[in-house]
């Protein structure tokens, strides 16, 4: 295995681009975020806020009717389409057309989401981000990989990696497995711990930020929004994944201090980008 190459401040000004002056929302993006199902809507609002809070200039989320409500009152920012069914995704439909689009975090793995999950990939030719259940039911259905554009990126927890490329019996296989994978299906993997890596074919990247604060719920999904902000403003995927989980680390090393690593939620992810960019901007 090749050394990892470090995710560093120095790395990601390299190519992170300010925003422009005369920009306007319509120039800063489009995503569309398809989360959620009965209990976990949380999913689908901390993943569409964290991706606002990124910079991406508007978001729609596709979630099952029982989201409507939820989403509107706690983001207003946020546009909804709702799915037919009431407590879960079974059949996706989109009156826009974004730069990107996210999938999977709490969309569960109904036989109807599933199902819809295979039709939206049949069709599908936007970029998009993988995560979550999503990854959970190509695990299962290995075939339907083929249908995934070049380039999309996957951010799998470890035991989503497991599911999706089998045991490993050591770091390194690990590492062969994913980098395998990466190749034989020509996407992105962000192999989400601690620390994270990412794996585009064989190149090997590994995050110098975040901390054990990180460890609790919605965190991940906060990730794919950052992500699928990234995507939506025009960074090509390889550059939007080490801005996406550097910024999304640094959050937690800005926190930390004020929080503790107990007290820090997902929704401190999300109140502490604003100060993440400033130390980019610095
Ligand atoms: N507020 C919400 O609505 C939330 C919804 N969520 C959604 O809930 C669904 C289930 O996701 P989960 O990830 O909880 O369930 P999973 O069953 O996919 O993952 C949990 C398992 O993975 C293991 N695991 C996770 N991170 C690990 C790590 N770093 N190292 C080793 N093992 C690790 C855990 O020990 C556990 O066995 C997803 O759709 C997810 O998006 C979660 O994101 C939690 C918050
Ligand atoms: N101990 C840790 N140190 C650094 N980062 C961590 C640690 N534990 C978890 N994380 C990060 O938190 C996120 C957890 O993602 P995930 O398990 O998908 O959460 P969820 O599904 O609840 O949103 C990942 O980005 C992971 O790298
Ligand atoms: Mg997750």
């Amino acid at each position: 295995m090749k050394d990892p190459l470090l995710i560093t401040k120095n790395e990601i000004l390299r190519f992170y681009k300010p925003v422009n002056p005369h920009t306007h929302k319509g120039l800063q993006g489009h995503a569309v975020i398809i989360a959620g199902s009965y209990g976990k809507i949380g999913a689908a609002v901390l993943a569409s806020k964290a991706c606002l809070k990124s910079g991406c200039g508007l978001v729609t989320t596709f979630v099952p009717k029982c989201g409507y409500q939820i989403l509107q009152i706690s983001i207003p920012e946020v546009m909804v389409v709702t799915d037919e069914n009431a407590n879960f995704i079974t059949n996706i439909h989109l009156p826009l057309i974004p730069q990107v689009i996210a999938i999977g975090p709490g969309i569960g793995q109904e036989l109807g989401t599933q199902k819809a999950l295979f039709e939206f990939l049949r069709t599908n030719r936007i970029p998009l981000v993988l995560d979550a259940d999503a990854l959970n039911i190509l695990a299962q259905n290995q075939s339907w990989l083929e249908l995934v554009p070049e380039n999309t990126i996957l951010t799998p927890h470890p035991k989503e990696l497991e599911r999706l490329i089998g045991k490993w019996n050591s770091e390194s296989e690990k590492f062969q497995k994913t980098v395998a994978f990466s190749e034989k299906y020509k996407v992105i993997v962000v192999m989400k711990g601690a620390p994270t890596h990412i794996i585009n074919k064989n190149e090997i990247y590994k995050n110098t930020t975040g901390n054990a604060a990180l460890a609790t719920a919605g965190s991940g999904d906060t990730l794919t929004g950052i992500i699928t902000s990234f995507l939506a403003q025009g960074y090509e995927p390889k550059y939007a994944v080490k801005l996406g989980v550097f910024l999304h680390g640094l959050t937690a090393d800005i926190a930390l201090p004020q929080t503790g690593y107990q007290s820090f939620i997902a929704s401190d992810i999300i109140e502490n980008l604003g100060k993440a960019f400033l130390e980019l901007d610095n």
